[in-house]
């Protein structure tokens, strides 16, 4: 059985199976009784194609529209443009200047010429009534405006289907169908040869028997279907952060409006079509609109943003101009919102014997009833009556074929690939009251046979509330956790240095302090940036006016391959200053200078800087996340369009940041490694600090291997073959390095990995494994808090 079924439904996988063997094993399913039952919650192919076409043709009509666009720059350069637009009543009526086809057809057409028309994006944000810095101003009344002329940021989706489009697909099964021609069949029969209501007995039974299967079968399905509804709009739940009236917020994408300002940073998805307003090394992966894998460069020369696409590095402002089904990726979602999953393994499986069992059945059916009517013909046969029936004969024959289908009916255990489905999806419902969003059905399924977990540490280990608890600054190292701590820090620093140091801190970062409507202030950006953020108001710095003080005029975000985060400063009294953050040692061998704790600047001795990095490894040795700080003077002939150097800096100091580790971890892992799953860390942190937490969550044995990503990158498959299965933690991996990991593992050792990170820097490896479970947890945003 098992290798029958490995070569008719073999193919099919977990993850990622190609369409051709989804078709072929769904060709062979054609003996089911109801394939429209059977198939529900399963891929429609068909209406992939359909998106697969839309990605298609937006992709050329992408391209086109690029170079018109160009085209039409370079013509009109020079000439002053005139507008044939004219705004619609009703919209001039409700307060805008500009209608939402108008909007639309700029943005998604990439057509510059128009937007120049329009006045740039300053133009348009006047037109939409809104405030490139301030946001939307709102009251219950303007949002309802503007809802009205530009519509709401949500998706038609298939419908709920009533019940009685159940009971209706339940009737489409052929042996009902049968079945009830035989009842009607019986009915007329009956009724003619002995009357009614008595020759009628027989036929209203088979009546009763196909309404009860019926109903029974379409409650369920409409039960199922519900609770796939809830799941769905669980996995929708995404929330963006907006400037509205001024103060930052998060909110919900369904309430984003045209003029709405949205904060995107790497890893997010574009939420509505719209424009870039500022940002710095803004790269998008246009692929799930485009089919388009190499990213796009979007600046103020390519202001276009379209909603569906991906930040892929950087961050950037953006103003909102076209939400909801008026973008393209809402006509793609309208198509895919049926798509549904790809089947499970398991699925296939019993799909697969399923369709063994009815062929099986059907043989039997088609015996018994050769062999209960063959009585009747032999007798027929010699009275040579073959061809004359009368009604009772006809009867007994019609009950004979009745009860042949009925063993079909019986036989074929229709409903058990619907089972898996339904346990599948009440696993997904349980998970989701433990937090766990699964996104494919699969998913559940394919968790239980893992082998390996490949974890990240920040935020799945830890608890990602971190905190500055120990500082270095000028050589001498300080606890200062808690605001006394802070200030007396403070007050033992020489005033320029804690000057720089705040400069650094509140200039080069990818947070922000915001105060909100109650006028207390709030600390935006990633855990780790926070609790710099917090750190340094800890020492009394204020982060408007020093932001004020100085004016940024380049950014490099941060990202996990550079590992660092470095800005260009304007100062007041002109010239530039650089500033620099990041992993400690990776910084610190950028510096050739440091601060002293009188503040005066050395050229970095080799004392000096192994002093440095023994402070570095004594924080990382106590489990500490470890951020060097360091700053550099600009020469005059620097242009901000060049790289920001990476050499030449001056180190302020390293900070060290607890990340503690999550309560329970340690048993989690126990456990884990009892059931025979070999759990590794693969973290982006420093070394040291990655040994200390998987010590402590008993990840790291005496026999395991802890590896630097640089070092894993070079050796050779030979080296690789050896060293893979003792991995326990690989320490400043890249994304790539993640991804090679997992697929040394899945191809080469054959193991069924699981993977968990936060989504940004680990969705290569998520993308490769088994199971990607996605953690989004406080503060980082929901950005793929699913279980693929
Ligand atoms: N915002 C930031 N600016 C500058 N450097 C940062 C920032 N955030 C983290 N780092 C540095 O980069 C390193 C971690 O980089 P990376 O993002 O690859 O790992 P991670 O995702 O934080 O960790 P894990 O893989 O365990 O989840 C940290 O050790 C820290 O030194
Ligand atoms: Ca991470």
């Amino acid at each position: 059985m098992e290798s029958y079924l490995e070569e008719r439904f073999g193919g099919v996988q977990a993850k990622n199976s190609s369409e051709e063997a989804l078709r072929r094993w769904r060709r062979l399913c054609s003996v089911v009784k109801n394939p429209k039952r059977r198939f529900r919650f399963t891929a429609n192919l068909e209406k992939r194609g359909e998106a697969e076409a839309i990605k298609h043709a937006n992709h050329e009509k992408l391209r086109v529209a690029v170079l018109v666009s160009k085209a039409a720059l370079q013509f009109i350069q020079g000439l002053s443009l005139r507008s044939e637009y004219v705004v619609p009543e009703e919209v001039k009526a409700a307060g805008f200047q500009i209608c939402a086809d108008e909007l639309g057809s700029i943005v998604e057409g990439h057509d510059s010429k128009k937007l120049i028309i329009h006045g740039g994006v300053d133009g348009i944000a006047e037109k939409l009534s809104t405030s490139k810095t301030d946001g939307l101003s709102t009251d219950e009344d303007s949002i309802k405006r503007r809802q009205d002329i530009y519509g709401v940021n949500k998706f038609t989706e298939s419908e709920v289907r009533s019940f009685w489009v159940f009971v209706w697909e339940a009737l489409q099964d052929t042996t009902l169908i049968i079945l009830a021609v035989c009842a009607f069949v019986s009915l007329v029969v009956g009724i003619a040869m002995e009357g009614w209501p008595k020759g009628a007995h027989d036929g209203l039974g088979i009546v009763a028997s196909i309404l009860l299967v019926v109903f029974v079968t379409a409650a369920s399905d409409y039960r199922q279907s519900l609770q796939f509804k809830d799941l769905d709009k669980e996995k929708k739940k995404i929330q963006v952060q907006v400037t509205r009236n001024g103060f930052r917020q998060r909110l919900s994408i369904y309430d984003l409006l045209p003029g709405d300002v949205v904060h995107l940073a790497i890893g997010d998805q574009v939420p509505a079509d719209g424009l870039f307003i500022s940002g710095f090394s803004l790269l998008i992966n246009e692929s799930s609109l485009t089919g388009e894998s190499e990213p796009v460069a979007v600046n103020a020369d390519n202001p276009f943003l379209l909603s569906g696409t991906k930040v892929q590095d950087g961050s950037c402002k953006m103003l909102v101009t076209t939400v909801g089904m008026r973008t393209q990726w809402g006509k793609l979602m309208a198509t895919l919102s049926e798509g549904g999953d790809d089947e499970t393994p398991l699925q296939v499986k019993l799909n697969g014997v399923a369709t063994i069992i009815g062929q099986i059945g059907l043989f039997f059916a088609v015996i018994t009833f050769i062999v209960l009517s063959q009585g009747l013909f032999s007798k027929k046969y010699h009275e040579g009556l073959l061809l004359s029936w009368s009604g009772d004969e006809a009867l007994e024959l019609l009950e004979h074929f009745a009860i042949a289908v009925t063993i079909v009916v019986v036989a074929v255990p229709e409903g058990l690939p619907l089972a898996v489905t339904l346990s599948l999806a009440f696993a997904m419902k349980k998970m989701m009251n433990d937090k766990a969003l699964v996104r494919h059905l699969a998913a559940c399924e394919t968790m239980g046979s893992a082998t390996t977990i490949c974890s990240d540490k920040t935020g799945t280990l830890t608890t990602n509330h971190m905190a500055v608890v120990k500082a270095c600054i000028c050589g001498n190292i300080k606890e200062v956790n808690g605001p006394q701590n802070a200030s007396k820090l403070c007050s033992e620093l020489p005033e320029i240095v804690v000057k720089t140091l705040l400069e650094s801190i509140f200039n080069n970062t990818g947070g922000e302090v915001v105060f909100n409507q109650d006028g207390k202030y709030q600390i935006l950006g990633t855990p780790t940036e926070t609790a710099l953020l917090e750190f340094a108001l800890a020492l009394g710095g204020d982060f408007k006016s020093k932001r004020d003080e100085t004016k940024i005029v380049k950014v490099e975000p941060f990202n996990s391959t550079k590992k660092r985060m470095s800005v260009i400063l304007e100062l007041p009294g002109g010239g530039r200053r650089a500033h620099c953050k990041g992993a400690s040692e990776i910084v610190l061998a950028a510096c050739d200078k440091f601060i002293d704790d009188t503040g005066s600047v050395h050229p970095l001795d080799k004392t000096t800087a192994d002093k440095l990095n023994g402070i570095i490894d004594s924080f990382a040795g106590e489990a500490l996340r470890t951020l060097c700080l360091a700053y550099r003077e600009m020469e005059e002939g620097f242009s901000i369009l060049d790289h920001i150097p990476s050499q030449g800096y001056t180190c302020i100091g390293v900070v060290g940041i607890k990340d503690p580790v999550r309560p329970g971890v340690r048993e989690s892992v126990a456990t884990c490694q009892a059931a025979g799953i070999m759990v590794r860390m693969v973290t982006g942190d420093n070394i040291n600090t990655a040994k200390a937490i998987a010590r402590e969550c008993g990840i790291l044995t005496e026999e395991g291997i802890a590896i630097e990503g640089p070092e894993f990158r070079e050796k050779s498959l030979d080296e690789l073959l050896k060293l893979v299965p003792k991995i326990q933690v690989m320490a400043r991996s890249s994304p790539l390095d993640k991804h090679t990991l997992v697929k040394h593992l899945r191809t080469t050792f054959n193991d069924v990995v699981a993977v968990t990170g936060d989504g940004t820097n680990d969705a290569p490896a998520l993308h490769e494994a088994d199971i990607g479970l996605a953690m989004g947890i406080a503060g980082t945003e929901v950005r793929i808090s699913h279980i693929h």
